[in-house]
Formats: structure tokens, sequence, C-alpha cells
């Protein structure tokens, strides 16, 4: 199985087979990568490449299917990533990249990050940021928009943090039917925790890459009781191990 063979046996695409397809409704794919010893960066949020050259091209033909991309204001600020499909075969008409989301409740996304370098340069498009409503009138908030990022605050949930739910509505009313998470630790903890009551995981997709990694490296970690997840798909992509896997109750 290549990496679009992966692809097709675990996302629902459309007929030429190159973009989610869920016209009605809203697919939610959560994404990371990890080392054997279960890190998905180093000590302090230092980036790590995990995954091989064959995974990494997955995760960017998965990226090319997704309306959306989400990611903490963490991973902005420690990886400064672009969230871009360049890992893949060039072709004529280039691919649908997905829109950028970041969970930035007290807007510390730096000016000149990549995401919003590209899309200045009219190679990438203009993240959308949720803060908090707190900061509706502040300048930061002014300060990005004049640079091109849709800025959208919304009341925080009882723990202090961007609700998934108001994110996937607010995308749904955008008209975009599918988003993609990759992390980091906190959003993956949090997507994970929320799956139970709010935020709908359609299926989530791990690729297990074929190293440890040293010191206190950053885990996610969820505080609710175990839960066993139930096994869609797994292959190997180079020397990694790529699943895929649904929560219990999705049909
Ligand atoms: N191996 C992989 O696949 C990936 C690894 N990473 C790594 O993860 C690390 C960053 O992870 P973290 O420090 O945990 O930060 P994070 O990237 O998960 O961002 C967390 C921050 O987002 C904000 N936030 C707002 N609403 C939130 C919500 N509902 N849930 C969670 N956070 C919310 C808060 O300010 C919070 O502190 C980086 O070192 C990066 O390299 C990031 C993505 C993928
Ligand atoms: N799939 C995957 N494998 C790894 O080894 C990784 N470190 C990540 N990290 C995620 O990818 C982002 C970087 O994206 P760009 O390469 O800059 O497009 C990083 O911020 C994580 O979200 N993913």
């Amino acid at each position: 199985m290549d990496e679009l063979d992966f692809l097709r046996s675990v996302l629902p695409l459309d007929h030429d087979q190159s973009r989610l397809s869920v016209k009605e409704g809203f697919w939610t794919t959560v994404t990371f990568a990890q080392s054997l010893n279960g890190c998905i960066a180093g000590p302090n949020g230092t980036q790590l490449i995990l995954s091989g050259k064959q995974s990494m091209i997955m995760t960017h033909w998965m990226r090319s299917m997704h309306d959306a991309i989400l990611v903490g204001i963490n991973t902005v600020l420690s990886d400064d990533p672009q969230l871009n499909t360049r890992h893949l075969p060039p072709r004529e008409g280039g691919y649908q990249l997905p829109l950028p989301i970041v969970l930035d409740t007290h807007l510390r996304m730096p000016l000149d990050c990549k995401l919003i370098r590209n899309a200045s340069s009219g190679i990438g498009k203009y993240p959308l940021v949720f803060c908090t409503q707190a900061l509706q009138d502040d300048i930061r908030k002014r300060t990005l928009q004049d640079l091109g990022v849709k800025v959208i605050p919304v009341e925080l949930g009882s723990d202090g943090r961007i609700p998934m739910s108001t994110v996937v509505e607010t995308l749904r009313q955008l008209g975009l039917h599918s988003l993609m998470v990759e992390g980091g630790a906190s959003v993956l903890s949090s997507c994970l925790s929320s799956a139970r009551d709010k935020l709908r995981i359609d299926r989530i997709i791990v690729t297990i890459a074929n190293c440890v990694t040293p010191g206190n490296g950053t885990h996610y970690d969820i505080s609710a009781q175990m839960t066993r997840l139930s096994l869609h798909t797994v292959t190997t992509l180079g020397g990694d191990i790529v699943a895929a896997y649904d929560l219990p109750g999705n049909s």
C-alpha cells in the first residue's frame, strides 16, 4: 500500500480521489506523528522531524484533501510551520491548500511567521485565528487584520480555551466541510478529551515513526478514563507504521 492507497482506504474521497467528499456534513481528522516512546516533540516543545519521507508525503497528501488545517499557537511559536503541500510532486495547477486555523487565545502570533509571510507572497492562504472575546477591540487584533489575517474573537469555554465546537461551527458557517487537526500536544489533548461530548472526530491517523527520542520529550495527555479505539486500517510507509482509528460510538 502506498501513501495514496492508505488515504483512499481511510478517508471518504470524491470521484477523482483528490478531496474529501462531505458536501452536507463536516469531517474532522485528528493526526500527528510520534516516536516509539510516545513523544510528538522534544524537551520544551522543540520540533522533531519524526516522520520518514513517505509518511511525511502521506501527511502532505492529507493536507491537500482537507478544507482547513488546525494547530495551537505554541506550535506556531515553536515550529513556525507552513502547513502547505510542498512535499508533493509538482503538477500543473498545483494543489488546493488547506486554510490554516490557529487557536491563539491571547493573540501571540508573530507578525513575521511563515504562515503570514507565505500568504503575503501569494504562496499560501492567510490564517484564520481564533482568540478570546476580550481582545475584540485590542490593537493586536487590528494589527493582524491589517496584515490580512482573519481574526475571530469567541467566548472561551469553562477551561479557559477556545471551544472546538465553536471552531467547527464557524468553519461550517464559512462553507468549509473538513478539518485536519495537526496538534500540538495541548490541542490533541483537548480534542481527544472533548470528543466525548462536543467535537466529533471522524478519524484519527497516527504515524508511529521508527525512532526513539531522548530526554523529557513532549507528550499529549488526556485526563479522562482509558478509551480503547477501534483500528480501521494499518500499514507501513517506509520504516514507519501508519494507523487509522475510529473512536467508539462513531459509525
Ligand atoms: N509530531 C507532531 O505531529 C506534532 C508535533 N507538534 C509539537 O507540539 C508542540 C506544541 O504543543 P503544545 O505546547 O502543547 O501547544 P499547542 O500547539 O497545542 O498550542 C496550545 C495553545 O493553544 C491555545 N489554545 C486555545 N484553545 C485551545 C484548545 N481548545 N485546546 C488547546 N489549546 C488551545 C492555548 O494558548 C494553548 O496554550 C510543538 O513542539 C510542536 O513541535 C505539533 C503538531 C504536530
Ligand atoms: N506528520 C508530521 N511528522 C513530523 O515528524 C512532524 N514533526 C510533524 N509536525 C507538524 O508539521 C508542522 C510543520 O509543518 P511544515 O513542515 O512547516 O509544513 C509542525 O508544526 C507540526 O504541526 N508532522
